[in-house]
């Protein structure tokens, strides 16, 4: 008789459940902590449905984020760091996940798979390296074997290589998700996700799948806390308070927005590795801004990212009375909000409860999501993104 791997005997057994049970992880640019939402899943693609059991964001102390500091976002960084780093990352989100779990009341054994995003540690799509030889290119780390291993869990990881590979920049990857849950036949829709970047996904009232958009469109919160971090020692402008105390400094305003970024055709990924505090710098020096107040700067930061999602929404989803759902940490930084509100008075905006989704737990949905389409999904053609199944296997035993 025939015998193979007992792996796979588990992952065919798995993939045919009728109803699936599945643990999204996200670790985002913010570097606040990990995302980790457990839900049950039953089908897949447009007919997927799908329920959030229970959310939780474990903050990460303050030794670990400057662990990953140490490497993250920059051109230079020591390997021995990264290699460390990787295997303890996916050891630790591991630990985490089995405490949540244990918090949940909820057994390992009940649960059929984990999908990790990982963290994010560089990305660097063509147009930021721009070194013609080599192809956009992006580096997740927290490697899924060992939060297999540690959980005893059936673990999908590593989804941004194979969008690459097929021609993507790996990023962003919430259209996968926003087409199946957040479309409505009749609405304009856009849902914009302010995380450390900002990005959206335009679903059109027809539901032409060749007109969705999903792109990044600027700094989210990115440059707001790295202001915070370095001269006020705080995390993150908590409800804007520092913002609301300084003034828009319209020059600085004017040079942070005067770059190639916000011109090129859509879609397109960026990251911290080009808005950085470097990046800001560089603007104050141009217009001789280097001394004004740090809540100025704070102010200035805010409008920076609010104006950068106005215009691009401006020129590239021009449609009458959209409806802009925000998810993300962004969707309480109060000053970002209310300036989009006064640009779009003819849109609804609100944050995605309205869709049912729980706004600081949909990028780790949209993971469990593409965790359930790499077991039993079928490729998806939407816009001009790859058509592809997402994810690497790994396997507790
Ligand atoms: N009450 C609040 N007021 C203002 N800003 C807030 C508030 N709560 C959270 N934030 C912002 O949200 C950020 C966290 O957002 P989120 O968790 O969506 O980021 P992320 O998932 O790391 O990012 P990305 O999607 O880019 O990977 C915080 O760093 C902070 O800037
Ligand atoms: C390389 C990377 O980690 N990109 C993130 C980041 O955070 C927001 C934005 O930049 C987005 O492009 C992406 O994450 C989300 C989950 C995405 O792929 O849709």
């Amino acid at each position: 008789m025939l015998s193979f791997n007992k792996n796979l005997q588990r992952l065919f057994n798995i993939a045919q459940k009728t109803t699936k049970t599945g643990v999204g992880l996200m670790s985002g640019t913010s570097l606040d902590g990990l995302d980790i939402a457990l839900c049950s899943f039953t089908g897949n693609g447009t007919q997927t449905q799908f329920g959030l059991l229970q959310f939780v964001t474990i903050p990460y102390p303050q030794s670990f984020k400057d662990e990953v500091q140490r490497v993250f976002a920059r051109k230079m960084a020591d390997l021995e760091q990264i290699t460390l780093l990787n295997a303890f990352i996916g050891n630790y989100h591991g630990e985490l996940v089995l405490e949540a779990l244990a918090g949940w009341g909820i057994n390992a054994d009940t649960v059929d798979f984990i999908a990790s995003h990982g963290q994010t540690i560089y990305h660097a799509p063509k147009r930021l390296h721009q070194r013609a030889d080599y192809p956009n290119a992006t580096l997740q780390i927290g490697d899924g074997d060992h939060l297999a291993v540690k959980t005893g869990i059936l673990t999908i990881s590593d989804f941004r290589q194979k969008h690459i590979a097929a021609g993507g920049e790996g990023a962003p990857l919430a259209l996968y998700g926003d087409v199946l849950l957040g479309g409505k036949p009749g609405e304009n829709r856009i849902l914009l996700n302010i995380g450390g970047i900002a990005n959206l996904t335009y679903l059109p009232a027809d539901g032409d799948a060749a007109k969705v958009l999903c792109t990044d469109v600027g700094p989210g919160n990115t440059l707001i806390d790295a202001a915070c971090r370095k001269y006020f020692n705080k995390a993150y402008d908590q409800d804007s308070m520092i913002a609301y105390q300084g003034n828009v400094n319209e020059d600085l305003l004017r040079a942070l927005l005067h770059h190639p970024f916000f011109e090129e055709a859509a879609p397109k990924t960026t990251g911290p590795e080009l808005f950085s505090l470097t990046y800001v710098e560089q603007a104050q020096l141009r217009t001789g801004t280097e001394h004004i107040k740090s809540e100025d700067l704070v102010c200035t930061l805010s409008m920076f990212t609010a104006v950068a999602i106005e215009n691009f929404i401006k020129t590239n989803v021009r449609v009458d009375k959209p409806g802009i759902f925000v998810s993300g940490g962004g969707a309480k930084n109060l000053f970002v909000m209310a300036h989009l509100k006064q640009a779009f008075t003819n849109a609804s905006i609100a944050d995605t409860t309205g869709l049912g989704i729980d706004p600081d737990a949909k990028e780790a949905i949209l993971f469990s999501l593409l965790g359930n389409e790499a077991l039993c999904g079928e490729p998806v053609a939407i816009g001009n993104n790859p058509a592809v199944l997402m994810g690497k296997f790994s396997f507790p035993g």
